[in-house]
Formats: structure tokens, sequence, C-alpha cells
């Protein structure tokens, strides 16, 4: 039995996530999903709450043949302490997923196995453009997984962040 552990912030989850998750299922039994930058809501950069982006990958992931746990981390100010703060808020794991080269250093530092996978589409996939799509009325949906349209459009997403986005104080 090898558990993974994948974190992103998921600023909303998308197909490039979903993806990566369907690549790292074809290595492991079970996957820790990270929430990062559990603490950080409703800013242009971190527009959803844990528990909103909670919500969004647990339905994209409901027909999916893994055991998955989401466990939100929050951000620490010391890098070098932060792969601690992961272990001792997660279940055990034998490997990390991770594109992020910082994330990948910290790890590594920390005699961790870490693996890469390919960019799929990141021309789209990315949730900078997900998010600039949502503001400017663009054709996001296409982006993310079908579950992840319903979330937002439960939570009123587009129009909260295309509220903050006017907002000159939390621009981010
Ligand atoms: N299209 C993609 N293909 C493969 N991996 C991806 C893709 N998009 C994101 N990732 C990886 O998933 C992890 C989590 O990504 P993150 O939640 O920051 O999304 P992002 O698309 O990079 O968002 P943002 O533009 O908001 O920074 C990172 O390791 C990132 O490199
Ligand atoms: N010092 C820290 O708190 C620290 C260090 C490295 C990564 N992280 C977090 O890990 C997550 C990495 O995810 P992304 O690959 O989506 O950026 C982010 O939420 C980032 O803030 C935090």
């Amino acid at each position: 039995m090898s558990r993974g552990f994948y974190i992103g912030r998921f600023q909303p989850f998308h197909n490039g996530h979903l993806s990566m998750i369907e690549q790292i299922a074809e290595d492991v039994d079970e996957l820790v999903l990270g929430i990062g930058s559990a603490d950080d809501s409703h800013t242009v950069r971190n527009p959803f709450t844990a528990g909103e982006r909670i919500m969004m990958i647990t339905k994209s992931l409901v027909e999916f043949d893994l055991v998955t746990y989401a466990v939100p981390i929050e951000d620490l100010e010391r890098n070098s302490v932060w792969v601690s703060h992961v272990q001792s808020m997660s279940p055990d794991f034998d490997v990390a997923y991770s594109n992020n080269p910082l994330v990948i250093q910290l790890f590594r530092e920390a005699g961790i196995e870490i693996r890469q996978s390919p960019m799929f589409n990141r021309e789209v996939l990315e949730g900078t453009e997900v998010r600039e799509r949502m503001i400017n009325d663009g054709d996001w949906e296409t982006l993310v997984p079908e579950a992840v349209v319903g979330v937002v459009d439960e939570m009123n997403g587009i129009e909260r962040l295309q509220m903050i986005s006017d907002s000159d104080s939390n621009g981010a």
C-alpha cells in the first residue's frame, strides 16, 4: 500500500490538477490532497475558502477509483520548517508530487521523494487564467471539471471574484 501527497492552492480546482491526479493514481493507492494557503480567501489570488476548495475537489473526484483525504495546510512565515508543518498535519505519505519549484526544493532538502508530472495544456490550464476569465466573463467553464461549475455557482463565486477585483484593498 502506498500513499502520495499532492499540494496546491486549487484556486480553483481545474482540469490540469485533474490530469495530474489521474497520473498520480497510476502510482499510489491513496492520495492526500494538501489544500495550500488554507487560511487565505476572498482575495483575487485566493478567492475561495479551504472548505469551498475541498467541495470542488471532493465532487470532482467522486467517480475516481482512489482513496483521497483533503488536509488544509496554512502558510508559515518560515520556509525552512514548512515541510515539518506539512508532516504535522498530514497522514504519513511515501512520496510527494508537485510542479512548484519551491515545494520541490523544500521536500528534496527534507529527504522526501518528490515526483513531478508534465504540464498539461498549461497555456490555459492555469489557476491565474481561470480566475482572469471568471473576472472578465470569459469561458472558464471548459477549463474545470463540471462539478466545479456547480460549486462555484452555488457559492456565487463569480460575483465574489468580480467584487473583490473591483476593490483596491483586496488585490493580489
Ligand atoms: N496544467 C497543469 N498541468 C500539470 N500540473 C499543473 C497544472 N496546473 C497546475 N499544476 C500543478 O499543480 C500544483 C498546484 O497548482 P496551483 O493550485 O498553484 O495551480 P496553478 O494553476 O499553478 O495556479 P495559479 O496560477 O493560481 O498559481 C502545482 O504543483 C502546479 O505546478
Ligand atoms: N512557507 C510556506 O508557508 C510555504 C512554503 C512552500 C509552499 N507553501 C504553500 O504550498 C502551496 C503550494 O501550492 P502551489 O503549487 O499551488 O503554489 C501554496 O499554498 C504555498 O503557499 C507554503
